[in-house]
């Protein structure tokens, strides 16, 4: 029988999905057998506004205990959650590639979002994307929702009461003309056939950290060599670069994931460029800039978000966004 390395999972439908899909990765290109661990997270009991539980990482925390405990010998995150200071003797020890970066809309009736009728009902616990989509309509009206994706996309008026093989949460009667999700989440669980809009970054830029996955380990390594060299095959430096510039505005900011904060990089060239987006939470103000590296790489990458980050400062961003 070959060695075995065992990896921690939140207990999501899309949670599970991703860590899978490594899992499943690792033990290929490793030679090793796997063992997937449920670990019950606080952001899964909790219930209230998402939004005032953001920044703190409670969805990733219980996790990222269980790993320093050596309860498990890697941890599958979705980038995006994890708090941008990096704890203690844990590291990243594989960012693979980005999925679809952007946000969707997921709409009844097929409509767009220049489509949908005044006044129209969108879900979302996210202040980005509240802000965003005011500051692109002003009639729309924000509601504060959250749960899990399939859970979110029952919401959806005729999505919610169409599915009876669980595909989609069923709690709730659709009320909502639409929600805006990830497109990553909605792909990883093939439910992108719900997308009605692929939000065009110039009207909603993403999280940071949108659409990548984070695979961490204890930072003397996951005890499994041919799991660490297969972690190693994993990171997608492209990725990682873009990622880094993205996170380093967020941390400049002093913000995290509740913020109404977009950023997102593209490698051209030699160069990375970073697009960054600071909302006042109710659409009515918003700042936006872009910037250009010296240079393709990491250290690069970190010293562009954070002069992106002082130059938006400087000219008031956490005022905007309501951060001091
Ligand atoms: N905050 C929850 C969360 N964390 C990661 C994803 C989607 C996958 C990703 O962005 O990588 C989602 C759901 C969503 O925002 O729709």
């Amino acid at each position: 029988m070959s060695e075995t390395f065992r990896v921690g999972t939140r207990g999501s439908a899309l949670a599970t999905t991703q860590t899978g899909w490594a899992a499943k990765r690792l033990a290929q290109s490793s030679g090793l057998e796997v063992e997937t661990i449920l670990v019950k997270t606080e952001g899964d009991v909790i219930t209230g506004p998402l939004s005032q539980l953001g920044g703190t990482g409670v969805f990733a925390a219980a996790l990222r205990q269980h790993l320093l405990d050596s309860g498990c010998d890697l941890a599958v995150h979705s980038l995006k959650d994890l708090p941008t200071k990096q704890p203690e003797g844990l590291v990243l020890a594989a960012i693979p590639e980005r999925e679809d970066v952007r946000d969707a809309l997921c709409a009844r009736d097929g409509l767009k979002l220049s489509e949908l009728p005044e006044g129209a009902k969108i879900g979302t616990g996210s202040p980005r994307r509240a802000a965003q989509l005011l500051a692109f309509r002003q009639d729309f009206q924000i509601v504060d929702i959250r749960g899990n994706v399939p859970t979110r996309l029952g919401r959806v008026k005729g999505i919610g009461d169409t599915h009876d093989d669980g595909s989609v949460g069923r709690s709730v009667q659709g009320d909502l003309d639409a929600v805006i999700l990830a497109a990553a989440g909605m792909r990883r669980l093939g439910l992108d056939k719900h997308i009605t809009e692929y939000l065009d970054p110039q009207i909603m830029l993403p999280a940071p950290g949108q659409g990548a996955l984070a695979l961490e380990v204890r930072s003397t390594g996951s005890d499994h060599p041919a799991l660490d060299q297969a972690l190693a095959d994993l990171d997608h430096l492209p990725t990682r670069m873009q990622v880094e510039a993205e996170r380093a505005l967020l941390a400049a900011l002093e913000a995290g994931c509740a913020a109404p904060i977009g950023a997102l990089a593209r490698v051209e060239g030699q160069t990375l460029i970073l697009e960054a987006v600071a909302c006042n939470p109710d659409g009515s103000e918003t700042m936006r800039r872009s910037a250009q590296s010296n240079g393709l790489s990491v250290q690069a990458a970190q010293e562009l978000g954070r002069s992106l980050a002082e130059s938006m400062i400087a000219d008031g961003a956490a005022v905007v966004a309501g951060l001091v």
